[in-house]
């Protein structure tokens, strides 16, 4: 890694135009990590839809800048298939197809915020141009610009998060991780891992402790091969081994991710989560959850009212395909589970470092940054 301006060597999803005026969206196929590293090619966004569905791309903020490519790809193949059949397309024709897309992005996974925010953010933009009278060419390019946008803020934001937490980190300190929350969760340097990164690029030794994280292994997989790939130096240990550590002090904070975070401070993410917290406040370690105000949701008063994603048995009962447990057996898959403000010691946003009560600081710190940049 570079100093300071240092560029992930991951790179999680970005897009071309593919010369004839369509969008073409790249991304590392997560699914396959660390075996192997593949890059898809995809020309339509239904291919858009399965990859975020199948967590072929994953995490709160990559899931809402791939959803904002997804919808720019839709309009260009829309504009281009009409033009190939000589039909003329109109602003509200446009507006009308995004509708649909936004339903097939909006229907791939319920918990992170970021997938809606994104949807909405681009279909605010469609409204915003076409009762400007834009062209159905100027509304294509108006909108692969606010897609564009959303990934360099995106950027930002992982690198303000970084600079915040990294003062949350003293030398010499080994941190906890649970499921991945690094640049492989964003287009930037990661959130909860963007600390980690800017305190080691700061000179500071820091160790992280990576919980392998049942049953998709985001850290196992991930998180692992992610640090190995930036030169942090890691621990992997299974989920039930973190209360062990802790226990032992080899544990001096505890930094994870979000995948919507309600206006009290409530954090939803992934499943384990809360059994850190818990384990975390019995022994006073601080708990610092990392993610960008797109993250927050405002229109939620607590976590009772997050919706947690319920995904397939199999993701449980088998491993790379390998049955490990006894056919018809009963399986619960909970893909997240929601942490009380009251185990979070500091919430840490590109707008800086927030400790409770959350409410009104998330309100006042972090509205803005849900409205469009043009409004
Ligand atoms: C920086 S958000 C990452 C967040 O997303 C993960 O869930 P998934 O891998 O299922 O998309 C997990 O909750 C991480 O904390």
């Amino acid at each position: 890694m570079n100093d300071y301006n240092f560029d992930p060597k991951v790179r999680t999803v970005w897009w071309e135009d593919d010369g004839d005026g369509r969008a073409v969206v790249h991304m590392l196929d997560q699914s396959l990590l660390p075996q192997q590293v593949v890059y898809l090619h995809l020309t339509h966004e239904q291919q858009v839809a399965e990859a975020i569905a199948q967590l072929r791309v994953r995490g709160a903020p990559v899931i809402g800048v791939t959803a904002g490519f997804g919808m720019a790809l839709a309009v260009t193949r829309f504009l281009a298939e009409r033009d190939a059949d000589r039909l003329e397309t109109t602003p509200a024709e446009i507006e009308a197809h995004l509708a649909q897309v936004g339903q097939l992005l909006g229907q791939t996974r319920p918990t992170a915020v970021n997938l809606f925010w994104a949807i909405e953010r681009m279909q605010r933009s469609t409204r915003q141009a076409c009762q400007a009278g834009l062209s159905s060419q100027q509304l294509a390019e108006v909108l692969k610009a606010e897609a564009h946008q959303i990934a360099v803020e995106d950027v930002q934001a992982c690198w303000q998060m970084g600079l915040h937490g990294a003062e949350l980190i003293a030398d010499g300190d080994t941190i906890l991780t649970h499921c991945n929350a690094g640049a492989l969760a964003t287009t930037g340097i990661g959130t909860a891992l963007a600390p980690v990164y800017m305190a080691a690029h700061t000179g500071k030794h820091v160790h992280v402790f990576v919980d392998e994280t049942r049953p998709v292994l985001q850290g196992a997989r991930l998180t692992a091969w992610e640090l190995q790939q930036e030169g942090v130096p890691l621990t992997l240990i299974t989920d039930n081994m973190a209360g062990y550590f802790m226990r032992q002090k080899r544990i001096q904070a505890i930094f994870v991710g979000a995948d919507r975070i309600a206006a009290n401070g409530d954090v939803a993410n992934k499943i384990g989560t809360y059994s850190v917290a818990v384990l975390a406040h019995v022994h006073q370690i601080p708990l610092y959850v990392v993610a960008p105000c797109s993250t927050i949701d405002l229109a939620l008063l607590s976590g009772e009212q997050i919706p947690i994603e319920q995904r397939k048995a199999e993701e449980v009962t088998t491993l790379y395909g390998t049955r490990i447990a006894p056919m018809d057996v009963a399986v619960a898959n909970p893909a997240f589970d929601v942490t009380p403000h009251a185990y979070v010691t500091a919430i840490v946003t590109e707008k800086g470092i927030m400790r409770a009560p959350y409410t009104e600081t998330l309100r006042a710190r972090c509205m803005p940054s849900r409205q469009n940049k043009s409004e």
